[in-house]
């Protein structure tokens, strides 16, 4: 099922679960990240967990977590061994969308002319034709 990913960042139109399709490439290691927690689970060490890690701002998806994201996903993407991503919030929050206070260079309306910076999106949006191996696993609700 391919979703676009604006879908996912406008919480009138996002469902609590998606699934998207990606396909698989090589896993870096021992990445640190700032505002994700990034983990393999399963028996098999297969699954790719990537849980929002923001709280002081309910997880808002400011330029930095975006683009730790991005290299968390393309990690991911890259690793043979991961079968499935997924996309988890907090106790509290999901993700409270974009971040309206940290992102000096965006403002609401922008970002609901669908200025949002989101190298995620471009990310997604040339692999959406790809032949995919790796299932992506939206887990949350949006406040
Ligand atoms: C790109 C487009 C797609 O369509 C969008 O994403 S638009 C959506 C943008 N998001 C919002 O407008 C949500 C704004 N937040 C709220 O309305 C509320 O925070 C809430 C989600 C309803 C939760 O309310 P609650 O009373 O439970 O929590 P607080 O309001 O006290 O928030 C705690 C803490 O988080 C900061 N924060 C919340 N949301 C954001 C955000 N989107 N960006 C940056 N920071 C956010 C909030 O300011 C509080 O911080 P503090 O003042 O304690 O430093």
């Amino acid at each position: 099922m391919a979703v676009p990913l604006r879908a996912l960042l406008c919480p009138t139109q996002a469902p609590a679960h998606l699934l998207l399709r990606a396909p698989a490439r090589l896993c870096l290691a021992g990445t640190q990240f700032q505002y994700l927690v990034v983990e393999k689970k399963g028996e098999k060490q297969n699954v790719g967990v990537i849980q929002l890690n923001h709280p002081k701002a309910l997880n808002a998806l400011c330029d930095g977590l975006m683009n730790e994201m991005n290299q968390a996903l393309n990690d991911f993407e890259d690793d043979p061994h991961i079968g499935a991503i997924v996309i988890t919030g907090s106790e509290k929050a999901f993700a409270a969308g974009a971040d309206i206070k940290g992102d000096a260079d965006q403002n609401f309306p922008g970002m609901l002319r669908g200025q949002f910076p989101c190298t995620l999106e471009q990310s997604l949006s040339g692999q959406e034709a790809s032949h995919s191996s790796c299932e992506w696993i939206f887990s949350g609700q949006w406040l």
